[in-house]
């Protein structure tokens, strides 16, 4: 693609169908992005593309627009789809796309003239309804073009009364996500059940690393057509973004986050958080805290709107709603803390600041997360917050990967005007203990994504400064937890401070309240029937030194000495089972999550964030 080239949908090397071209002008698209004036004359001429090319570049209209040619080509020469065939599957990660591809496509297939053959898609997603349900859907209003999630999707072509061999285009977009181990066997099996000369289309921002999988799925003679950003500081990144970074102490990151947020222009945000446990949280603690700053005359009174939450352990009704609300409101300071489930693919408008507290696990979503400001050719900013020391690496990590990261300028930030944020945080989670069991969740839940990262010699569990983590998350103890050998000077029973009276500490929920003072109580006795039994082996140890005073070794009774062994075996287990009771309480949650998880992983592998 040449620079200066005409990008009018006129100078496609061949006629679009006219009413598509009228709608594409009427919709606002006066005129092709770089990515859709190479891949489209491509795409619609049977070629098997692999396309990559930066955030908010276009890359949706590069395939909607060949596979509605191809239905509306196979509608003229077959005079429609048989009941139970579709023309054109795309397949994406998440719910939330799916959604979002299907609003794009039937913006176009509205334009369709002929009364006759009316177009339409239908989502096949996981969270709405059931298969049954989408099958009878299908067959109902007959869609041509299907958007899926993977799981859901190969269910769906499963269905007997699902017929596949009329399908010739299948697009697997944020295809570096859909074929790694998450999603790649359910991607390939729905490849093997569309037909062997369908078309084949993969798209994403960050694709370099698939290209050898390209041929696992059938593509032949695939076409790699790679856009590059104009960007002097990154050709992977849009040019009209600006990526910063900030060296900033686990224990601030609350405080500047709230500094950022309140003083900066914007209108709408995006804050990305590693965890759904630990977007529930800060999104609860923010709501606090921006009311405090309401009520006060802090330095930092602004007007932040509203604050949305979202990630994948949301239903999806309520996810769908948030998105909704959030990209259509026409206020300033609009603000989404999110995990990744928000990562890739949409498109929200005028987002124009992108926070991470954290990077990415996985350095590829890095881009993806700055990719939602800065879109089709709009200016945009992202910040991403790096703690001291280890951390300081993933700069020159990213530069290597070709993504330059500028220190953040014009931080006016004055520590002292936030005191109050550390001080607010503690008396909100006074009131109530659960607030702090929610938090030690989402501190555990930070710790076991941190031991997840990619770049593992950069992020190192052994390596995190644990203290300030604590006052990150604001919490009075340290869970229990295999990573406490870690932290140094580990304070007696993980208490961060030691006058805090546990015992005190008390649920706002009555029944939780009741049924803690309750355990209290069992634990109490339990705590005495072990220390009687502590002191009878004790004397019963007593007894035997003293018999064995009276007795030669040779002569003392082997029967003694395994029965010695056999209690103290059983105190020791007793005491570890007390320990594990405690433990339990911290890790239990992670587990049954974990066993959710892979029971889940079928269906979509992006449930954990
Ligand atoms: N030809 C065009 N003219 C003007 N705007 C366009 C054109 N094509 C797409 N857009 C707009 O650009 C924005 C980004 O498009 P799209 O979501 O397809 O980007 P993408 O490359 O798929 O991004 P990502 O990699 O983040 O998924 C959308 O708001 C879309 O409406």
């Amino acid at each position: 693609m040449q620079k200066g080239q005409d990008l009018s949908w006129g100078s496609l090397p061949y006629s679009l169908i006219p009413w598509l071209q009228e709608a594409l002008i009427s919709l606002g698209y006066t005129k092709t992005t770089p990515v859709q004036a190479s891949t489209i004359p491509m795409f619609s001429n049977n070629k098997d593309v692999i396309v990559q090319a930066v955030t908010g570049s276009g890359k949706t209209l590069s395939y909607v627009i060949p596979i509605v040619e191809k239905v509306c080509a196979f509608i003229r020469n077959e005079s429609s789809f048989k009941k139970g065939h579709f023309g054109g599957l795309i397949v994406c990660p998440t719910k939330e796309l799916a959604l979002q591809i299907k609003t794009v496509t039937d913006s176009l297939l509205e334009f369709n003239p002929d009364e006759r053959h009316k177009l339409s898609s239908q989502a096949v997603v996981g969270g709405i309804g059931n298969v049954t349900a989408d099958v009878q859907l299908f067959l109902k209003f007959r869609p041509q073009i299907l958007v899926a999630t993977p799981g859901r999707a190969l269910e769906f072509l499963q269905q007997g009364s699902v017929k596949t061999s009329s399908c010739q285009v299948f697009v697997l977009d944020e295809a570096d996500k859909l074929l790694d181990s998450g999603f790649s066997t359910e991607v390939s099996l729905i490849s093997k059940l569309l037909p062997r000369q369908k078309r084949i289309g993969m798209f994403s921002a960050t694709i370099s690393t698939i290209v050898d999988q390209a041929f696992r799925m059938g593509m032949t003679n695939p076409i790699r057509i790679t856009v590059k950003s104009d960007s002097l500081e990154s050709d992977i990144t849009p040019a009209e973004l600006s990526l910063n970074y900030d060296i900033v102490d686990s224990s601030q990151k609350l405080q500047k986050l709230l500094h950022i947020l309140t003083t900066f222009q914007f209108k709408r945000a995006i804050v990305y958080f590693p965890t759904c446990t630990c977007v529930t949280y800060f999104f609860a603690v923010f709501n606090h805290l921006l009311e405090c700053v309401e009520r006060t005359n802090s330095a930092c009174r602004a007007p932040i709107v509203k604050l949305y939450s979202l990630h994948g352990k949301l239903h999806l009704d309520s996810r769908t709603k948030t998105l909704q609300q959030f990209s259509d409101t026409s206020e300033y300071k609009h603000i989404l803390f999110s995990t990744d489930v928000a990562a890739r693919g949409l498109d929200i408008p005028d987002m124009d600041l992108v926070v991470q507290v954290d990077p990415p696990t996985d350095p590829d979503v890095f881009v993806h997360r700055c990719g939602r400001a800065a879109r089709a050719g709009k200016s945009g900013s992202s910040i991403l917050f790096l703690s001291p020391g280890l951390e300081e690496n993933y700069v020159e990590f990213m530069r290597l990967r070709n993504v330059s990261l500028r220190p953040l300028s014009q931080l006016e930030f004055k520590p002292d005007d936030y005191n109050f944020v550390y001080e607010q945080l503690q008396k909100w989670l006074m009131v109530d203990r659960g607030r702090h069991d929610k938090a030690i969740r989402a501190f555990v839940s930070y710790v076991k994504c941190y031991s997840k990262h990619v770049a593992s010699s950069i992020f190192r569990v052994s390596s995190l400064n644990y203290w300030n983590l604590a006052k990150l998350f604001g919490i009075f103890r340290f869970p229990k937890m295999p990573e406490n050998k870690f932290i140094h000077d580990f304070p007696e029973g993980g208490l961060i401070d030691q006058s805090f009276d546990f015992d005190s500490y008390k649920y706002l929920n009555e029944q939780k309240e009741m049924e803690r003072l309750a355990d209290m109580k069992d634990q109490a006795k339990k705590l005495e029937i072990a220390e009687r039994k502590k002191q009878k082996l004790a004397q019963q140890q007593k007894n035997a030194a003293w018999s064995a005073q009276s007795k030669s070794m040779k002569h003392l009774s082997p029967d003694f000495s395994t029965r010695a062994k056999q209690s103290q075996k059983q105190r020791l287990l007793m005491d570890e089972e007390l320990e594990s009771g405690e433990l339990e309480s911290d890790w239990k949650e992670l587990i049954q999550a974990k066993k959710k998880q892979k029971r889940g992983t079928i269906s979509n592998a992006f449930e954990g964030i």
